[in-house]
Parts: structure tokens; C-alpha cells; sequence
């Protein structure tokens, strides 16, 4: 298990560019399995649950070229599956959450999928319903051997259907739609979810010779095809790592320029972050945030506390809920932050209450943060960081706070953003990753 040794109360300054998204280039990397050609991917993040994911599909047969810094070359044409009966295999899938998406393509092409209970963060139930009823609805025979613990998926001659997904499931939406790609007729997805990374999967699926309309909106149509070609693909820059910069900026008092984010391609989260009072320009493709010293929490308009909440596609995604909880610690005002998706995602908080932090947990699902407006500065701690983003959270609070914290368990941080701590100090961090 590694740590993170941070000196806080630095102010950071400089320009930093976002890595490709992480879960884009899950749902993208998944899609390779779906064509014996060759797919070229930019943009392809150096982090564990992608580096898992590609070693996985080479263990799978697939052949992994690394062509540049961040592209590599995939090729399909050699799939192995009786690979998928083995232990090696159904461990390597476990690891990561993402996993669950190469079902649907090798339900589209071979016919059969197996996979154990995909990892990922423990911030409460993940349930696979949506995915496996979706396949159930193109015809495949779906059995959870609970011996094994392995979800097993048949189903030759998928036939095009119309189905009502239960919830907006992101990772179901987009196994649903390569399942369905090549299956015979029209299939329609309503309730579909629509985030930017399955705009780009949709968008590169199309490139690639299917047929999807509908694409951003809700309500899928696909017309099968009989096979797809290779393509080229350039992830989006992670939106989630783009939010985190701006709350990282706004506690630390930091001026960073964040480069090249793709703006419109955003939604609601520059607003959000607005609406906490933190200043952000728009520089041509870029996210100026000055240096400062004050932020205050708007209230709604007729003067009741700010709820900022999670949402499905176009709403704000609970990925960034636990950095603006932090970030709120600092500023003036009071916000209620309702994370409505997951029931564990908030019980970090104790340790933002240890460091000095005043916030009321009123439930699994709603925080009340109380902003300090920095009349007094969080104290620095030893903590472990118990997922992927509250993690980073808590590397914001201990790059804001006084004095040095420890936080262990950086694997989770790692799971998601790309060398973190050699970023953050080349704008001035003091950051020592001690494994
Ligand atoms: C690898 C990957 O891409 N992971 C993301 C993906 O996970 P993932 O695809 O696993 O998440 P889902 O979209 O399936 O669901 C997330 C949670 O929200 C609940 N839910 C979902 C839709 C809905 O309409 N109502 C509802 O309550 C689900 O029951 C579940 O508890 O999407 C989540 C929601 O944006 C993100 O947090 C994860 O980072
Ligand atoms: C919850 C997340 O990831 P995963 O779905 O891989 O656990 C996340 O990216 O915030």
C-alpha cells in the first residue's frame, strides 16, 4: 500500500493539461473486441484500471500496440475464448470495474460472454440488472453460476428489439449498445444514458460502419449491422479530472490555467462551480481560474441553501460530489450536498470533520457543509483514502491544509488520474509518494 506525504498551504501556480477520460476510455477500449480490424486510440490515459483493462484484452488475445506516447493499435483478430474459462481471467476482470463492458462485444461477435464480479469503488451497491436484462431482450440466455460467483451470457443470432432500460445505467447503456450493433433489425434503447463518454462511443461506432441515431438524447436506435471496420479514436480530456482542478484551484488559492477541456462538452460542471462563487474565464478552449482569497456559496434565488446534487446526463455527474463537498469546506456560505446515486460515497467526510472541516453527514446521502471562508485553515492528518474520488478530495484538503498530512491507500487515487503528484508539484506541490 502506498501514500502520499503532502505539505500543505502552498499556492500552486501554472497551466496543466487533463488526461484522456478514464471512463470513456473503458467503454472504448471494450469496443475493440467488436472488429477482427484494426482500431487506433489517442488520448489513452496512463492509469491502473485502463493499464488492467489493456492487459486484460491482450491476455484475451488481442494485439496491443503502444504506436505512441498515449495512442496504441488494437487488434481483435485472434480472440482466444476459452481464455474466458480461466481463473486467471475471471480474477484479472474482478479487478476493475470496467471490465463488465467487454460482455457485450463478445456477445455481438461470438456469441458468448463470461465475466466474475467486476471491481471497482465500494461506494455502495452496484447492481448489473439493466445490463444483463438488456441482453435478455436481444435473445441471450443469461445464468449467475452462484457457486463461481461468474455471470455467464449466451446467445447466438441477437435480434434487434424495443426496450425501457430500468435506470440510465452508464456502463449498461453502452454494453447494450455493442451487444446491439450487429444484431438483426432495430433495436430501441429508451432511457438510455447519455454522457459524453457514450456520445463518443456511439460517434466512434458509427465511424466504425453502424448505424446509431439518437446519439446524446435518451432514446437509441440502432439498425444492425453485419460487421464493423477499424477506425481511429481520440478520447475526450477527463471531465471529472477537469472539475477536480477546479476545486483543487479554488481551496488552495491557486491561479491555474486548465488547457485544452473541450468546453462544450462540459454540461453543467463549469456552472456548478460558478455557483459556489468560485471565478472561472473561458480563455478560447481553456479554464482560467485566478488566485483567490474569498468564494461564497450562492443561495437559491428566493434565499434558501444551495443543494447541489447528482444527476444522470445532463445533469451534474456524482463523480465531482465529493470534490465540491471539499472545496465547500473553505468557502463562505452553506451548501447541501445530496449524492442520490450511491449510499457511500459521503462517509469520507469524517475525515474533513477531523481535520477541522464543519459539516453535518445528515444521512448516507446529504451532507451539510458549513464554510469556513478560511477564517481558519483545515489541520493536516494521517487518512486513507477509501475511493477513487474521495481520495482526491482528500488530497485537495491536505494540500490546502496546515501542516503535512499522510493519506494512504493511494492506489485508489492512481486508479483514475495520471501521475497526480508529479503534475501538482511541477505547479508547486510538495507531494512525496512514499511506497
Ligand atoms: C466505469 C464507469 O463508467 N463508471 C461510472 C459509471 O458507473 P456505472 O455504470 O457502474 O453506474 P450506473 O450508471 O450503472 O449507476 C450508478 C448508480 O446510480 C444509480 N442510478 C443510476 C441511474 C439512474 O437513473 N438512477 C440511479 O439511481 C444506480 O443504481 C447505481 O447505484 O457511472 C456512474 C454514474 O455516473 C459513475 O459514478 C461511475 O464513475
Ligand atoms: C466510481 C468511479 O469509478 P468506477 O465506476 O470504476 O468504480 C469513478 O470514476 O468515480
Amino acid at each position: 500500500m502506498s501514500s502520499f506525504r503532502v505539505k500543505g498551504g502552498l499556492k500552486l501556480k501554472g497551466e496543466i493539461t487533463p488526461q484522456g477520460a478514464k471512463n470513456e476510455a473503458l467503454q472504448i477500449l471494450c469496443a475493440v473486441l467488436l472488429t477482427e480490424e484494426k482500431v487506433t486510440i489517442n488520448k489513452i490515459p496512463n492509469i491502473r484500471d485502463v493499464n488492467k483493462l489493456i492487459e486484460l484484452l491482450a491476455d484475451m488475445g488481442v494485439k496491443v500496440e503502444k504506436v505512441g506516447p498515449e495512442s496504441y493499435t488494437f487488434q481483435a483478430d485472434e480472440v482466444d475464448l476459452n481464455y474466458l474459462d480461466t481463473q486467471d481471467f475471471l480474477k484479472k476482470a474482478s479487478a476493475l470495474r470496467g471490465s463488465v463492458m467487454i460482455l457485450g462485444p463478445l456477445l455481438a461477435r461470438f456469441g458468448t460472454g463470461r465475466l466474475s464480479k467486476p471491481g471497482g469503488d465500494k461506494i455502495g451497491r452496484r447492481r448489473l440488472d439493466t445490463h444483463f436484462v438488456g441482453f435478455q431482450k436481444l435473445g441471450a440466455k443469461f445464468e449467475y453460476d452462484s457457486k463461481q460467483e461468474i455471470y455467464k451470457i449466451d446467445g447466438t443470432n441477437l435480434k434487434g428489439t424495443y426496450m425501457l432500460l430500468d435506470e440510465a445505467s452508464v456502463t449498461g447503456t453502452a454494453n447494450i449498445l455493442m451487444a446491439a450493433v450487429m444484431a438483426e433489425g432495430q433495436t430501441t434503447i429508451y432511457n438510455a444514458a447519455c454522457e459524453p463518454y457514450l456520445q463518443q462511443l456511439c460517434d466512434m461506432l458509427n465511424r466504425m460502419g453502424a448505424k446509431i441515431t439518437g446519439v446524446g438524447s435518451n432514446l437509441l436506435n440502432i439498425e444492425g449491422v453485419e460487421k464493423l471496420n477499424g477506425t481511429e479514436h481520440t478520447l475526450l480530456p477527463d471531465m471529472i479530472e477537469i472539475g477536480s482542478f477546479i476545486g483543487l484551484a479554488a481551496m488552495t488559492k491557486s491561479e491555474i490555467t486548465i488547457k485544452n477541456v473541450q468546453v462544450e462538452k462540459l454540461g453543467i460542471i463549469p456552472e456548478t462551480f460558478r455557483r459556489m462563487g468560485i471565478k472561472l474565464e473561458i480563455k478560447g478552449d481553456d479554464i482560467y481560474i485566478p488566485s483567490q482569497e474569498h468564494y461564497e456559496i450562492e443561495t437559491f434565488i428566493d434565499g434558501s441553501i444551495l443543494t447541489i446534487a447528482d444527476a444522470i446526463w445532463p445533469g451534474f455527474t456524482p463523480d465531482l460530489l465529493s470534490i465540491v463537498l471539499v472545496t465547500a469546506t473553505q468557502a463562505k456560505g452553506t451548501v447541501l450536498v445530496h449524492q442520490k446515486m450511491f449510499e457511500s460515497r459521503l462517509f469520507f467526510v469524517d475525515k474533513l470533520i477531523d481535520m477541522g472541516a464543519q459539516i453535518i453527514l445528515c444521512d448516507p446521502h446529504r451532507a451539510t457543509v458549513i464554510g469556513l471562508d478560511r477564517k481558519y485553515p483545515l489541520r493536516g492528518i494521517r487518512m486513507t483514502s477509501p475511493d477513487i474520488r474521495a481520495g482526491v478530495s482528500l488530497l485537495i484538503a491536505a494540500l490546502s491544509a496546515e501542516g503535512t498530512s499522510v493519506i494512504d491507500n493511494i492506489e485508489q487515487i492512481d486508479r483514475g488520474y495520471q501521475y497526480i503528484d508529479q503534475r501538482l508539484n511541477a505547479l508547486g506541490a510538495d507531494i512525496v509518494r512514499i511506497d
